[in-house]
């Protein structure tokens, strides 16, 4: 007997094992994809991670069907998804549930079947029995939201269960497929006029149908010029209606095929590269290379602007020259934008973009081309990772220095940059990391050698890099020139830029109106009902939203506490700007990119574009725009505060405020000279605005690495944060209180804390959380993971604790 270990889309701690029918023993391999039970009803399809001969301890179900020919994933993917369960403490369901396109993942649905054996006698049924009896006997079954939208209520089930003992109905558990291939309509000529003297001969007889003849004409027209002909091109093309080319089918001169048609389309990569590297460019690229002949990694640390892309497209050449296939992260879909049409100048339409917004079917065929290698270029976000490549060859990481690499929420909570390497390594396949600020544990591991470290210092088209003035905000206000947020050397400096015909881009960190409201009788501040946060004010909605759980709250004009109306905003985020830049520059341009004010893809293409032909003389935003964005005609970039970046608890903190300042800056004086940037402070002696001023990214490294070191932070320790949740404050604590205890003897002076983050209760749930900061042997790190899962199994065992849930998250950020 065969059995077959299957991994389900669920966070379950391990996998089941099911017998395997002898009907499917010889297509069945890793990979494959197969409906299985799971308890008395569910069904769900899972993959099959491994076939063997050992029978498990307990009593096994068989498998109930294999949903395809060939398995889905090759068994690089198991293995991959198998490291990530392993290294980010979480289940191998919860990868392949993070992996899997939804329409591959199915799970049951329940049927109500009519019981013919019941007859049609609904006497003894109350009033709604009644009604669903009587639609089962008409529709024969019905789907649980068909029975509540009968009844009108959510509440179904008592009902349910009272037809079943009645045996008016049976349950039935249902997979249901939902994968549909498009399908579209083709015209074609029929064969009866392929010759040219029979067209000739029907075009005579079509005189006293001019609408029908335009119509042929339209599609031999297309069919010249376009090969296969569409319906809907037809139709368009020719302004005719369907009911005019019903008639030319009726009359069996056209007739109409239905055929299944791609959503992705691809095609052969056929690379141009149409430009020629600067010198400091060719050198920065053939190290590069060097490096890889003997590295996995290579990290390219290239300052803004100095045509990081180019060497990119240069190295994905020779990967595709080679048949390999190449993925190129970027840390937000948002920015995809510009990249693709860049890319595609190189490469064509033969590149799939994978993200979240695209419909379930289209991820589909992408997961498809890519398995068999039809799609070549892969550009996306971290979730494309989890493609199934067939043979990759190069991974680039762009700004590889982003925190949105990371994954927050749910599992697997993994980290792309760590996990591409990995995956890469499956492959024998490199990683590029690319950035002009790397992550401080990037540069670590290039400067120690275990990866490559390519440095290219100067801007493209010898551009300098950008002027950077710090501007001081107290003295300022001491001299009473602020107007409101802005400083006199700010107003000047955009309306220069704007006489001049330039752009400007504005950086604020917070998006909203205000960050909070302040009651100036009292002091007391609006804060979520369900989280311990005070709330934002959207002016645009005049709304007091939360930005932690995403409640809106009506705007309050009375403070709650003592009663006064004297509620006024406090600090300022991007709205706010945009309002104050509407009155002090009337004639301006003015738009926002935040997460507010770009709702879809669209809107931020449309943002791009108008940037781009500068039909926008000022933007403001948040990091959104600070990645990666080029454009030509940017000359001044503001930061509003820099006080708010430097001002944090976090060990990242400057880091990240270097980073950012850094980035930012970036987007001015790319084409033509060199740019101009204002940075707003109170605290204007911050060293990092020191290096942020001189581009010393190399000093911010020395200083903040000397710290890390010291204070037994990233890269010299793994920090592993380990956060409790539940209802009740009181059992929240007392679990963190008693899972530290027992902790302490294994981690010792390496575990910080608990206590209550700084917003100490979401949705509800009140919040614990300690640090355990990891040495870097992996073997030690194998065995305090092990010991921590054996601990939330215990902890969780204890009744009171029962509800607590515990979220590892390995490598925060
Ligand atoms: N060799 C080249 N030939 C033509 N144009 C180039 C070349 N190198 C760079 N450029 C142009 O210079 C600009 C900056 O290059 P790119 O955007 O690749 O820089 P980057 O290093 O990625 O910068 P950032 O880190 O700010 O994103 C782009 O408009 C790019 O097209
Ligand atoms: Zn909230």
């Amino acid at each position: 007997m065969k059995y077959a270990d299957v991994i389900l889309p669920l966070a379950l701690p391990k996998n089941y094992t099911y017998a395997v029918p002898e009907s499917m023993e010889d297509a069945l391999q890793p990979g494959s994809r197969v409906a299985v039970q799971l308890g008395k009803q569910k069904k769900y399809a899972g993959i099959v991670k491994a076939v063997h001969e050992q029978a498990p301890a307990y009593k096994t179900k068989l498998l109930l069907d294999m949903l395809d020919k060939d398995p889905v994933v090759y068994p690089t993917q198991l293995a991959f998804w198998s490291w990530i369960a392993s290294y980010y403490m979480c289940s191998e369901g919860e990868v392949l549930n993070a992996a899997l396109p939804a329409h591959l993942k199915l799970s049951s649905e329940t049927l109500l079947l009519y019981n013919d054996a019941f007859g049609d006698d609904f006497t003894s049924l109350d009033d709604d029995e009644y009604l669903i009896a009587e639609a089962l006997h008409i529709r024969k079954e019905l789907r649980i939201e068909e029975v509540q939208l009968i009844l009108d209520k959510s509440e179904v089930y008592s009902v349910i269960k009272k037809l079943i003992e009645k045996k008016v109905c049976l349950i039935y558990e249902e997979l249901k497929e939902v994968y549909r291939e498009k399908k579209e309509n083709f015209v074609q000529l029929h064969a009866d006029y392929h010759q040219e003297e029979q067209l000739a001969a029907l075009f005579n007889d079509m005189g006293r149908a001019p609408k029908q003849m335009e119509l042929l004409l339209a599609f031999l027209h297309l069919q010249k010029t376009e090969g296969d002909v569409k319906q809907n091109a037809l139709l368009k093309k020719s302004g005719a209606t369907t009911a005019q080319l019903k008639g030319l089918v009726d009359k069996n001169i056209l007739w109409i095929e239905k055929r299944t048609v791609d959503r992705i389309r691809t095609g052969k990569v056929d690379a141009q590269i149409d430009f020629n590297l600067s010198p400091s460019q060719e050198v920065a690229l053939a190290d590069v290379r060097r490096h890889f002949e003997e590295k996995q990694v290579t990290l390219l640390h290239g300052v803004t602007s100095s045509g990081k892309t180019q060497i990119y497209v240069k190295m994905m050449e020779e990967c595709l020259a080679s048949g390999r296939q190449v993925l190129y992260l970027l840390p937000e879909i948002a920015l995809t934008a510009q990249i693709i049409t860049r890319l595609q100048k190189h490469f064509g339409s033969s590149i799939a973009i994978y993200h979240s917004r695209f419909s379930n079917n289209e991820r589909v065929e992408i997961w498809n081309k890519v398995k068999n290698g039809e799609v070549q270029i892969v550009l996306g976000a971290r979730s494309s990772l989890l493609l199934p490549f067939r043979d990759l060859g190069l991974i680039i990481l762009d700004e590889e220095h982003d925190a949105s690499y990371k994954q927050q929420d749910p599992a697997p909570r993994y980290h792309a940059r760590d996990a591409a390497i990995y995956y890469a390594s499956l492959f024998k396949a490199k990683v590029l990391l690319g950035s002009a600020t790397p992550a401080l544990e990037s540069y670590y591991n290039a400067k120690q050698g275990k990866y490559g470290l390519v440095e290219l210092n100067e801007r493209f088209g010898g551009i300098r890099m950008p002027a950077i003035d710090v501007v001081d905000i107290k003295q300022e206000m001491a001299e009473k020139t602020m107007d409101g947020n802005f400083t006199q050397a700010l107003k000047t400096a955009i309306t220069q830029s704007l006489a001049e015909k330039k752009q400007v881009i504005l950086f604020q960190n917070r998006r909203g109106y205000a960050p909070f409201l302040l009651c100036t009788t009292c002091g007391w501040i609006p804060h979520c009902k369900q989280c311990d946060v005070s709330l934002t004010y959207h002016r645009n909605q005049d709304k007091l939203h939360c930005h932690y759980c995403g409640t809106r709250y009506p705007y309050v004009y009375t403070c709650e506490a003592c009663g006064s109306q004297s509620l006024i905003p406090k600090s300022f985020g991007t709205e706010k700007i945009e309002d104050d830049l509407q009155q002090l520059f009337p004639e301006a341009r003015i738009a926002r990119m935040d997460v507010d004010s770009i709702r879809n893809k669209d809107s931020h293409n449309k943002m791009i574009r108008l940037l781009e032909e500068q039909e926008i003389d000022i933007l403001v935003g948040t990091q959104m725009v600070v990645k990666g964005l080029d454009f030509d005609n940017v000359n001044l970039v503001g930061i509003l505060s820099a006080d708010s970046l430097l001002s944090y608890p976090d060990f990242r903190v400057n880091e990240r405020a270097f980073q950012l300042m850094e980035q930012v800056s970036g987007r001015a004086g790319r084409k033509h000279g060199m740019g101009k940037v204002l940075i707003q402070a109170s605290n204007t002696r911050h060293p990092i605005l020191h290096y942020v001023k001189e581009h010393d990214y190399k000093s911010m490294y020395e200083a903040e690495i000397a710290e890390r070191q010291q204070f037994g932070y990233p890269p010299f320790y793994r920090v592993l944060k380990l956060t409790l949740r539940h209802k009740n404050q009181q059992v929240v604590e007392q679990a963190a209180q008693i899972l530290a205890s027992w902790l302490q003897p294994h981690i010792g002076a390496q575990l910080v804390g608990p206590a209550a983050p700084l917003v100490a209760r979401v949705r509800n749930n009140y919040l614990q959380e300690m640090l355990i900061k990891l040495p870097r042997e992996s073997r030690v790190i194998a065995h305090i993971k092990q010991v921590l899962r054996e601990y939330f199994i215990q902890l969780l065992a204890e009744k009171r604790f029962r509800s607590v849930v515990i979220v590892p998250d390995v490598d925060c950020v």
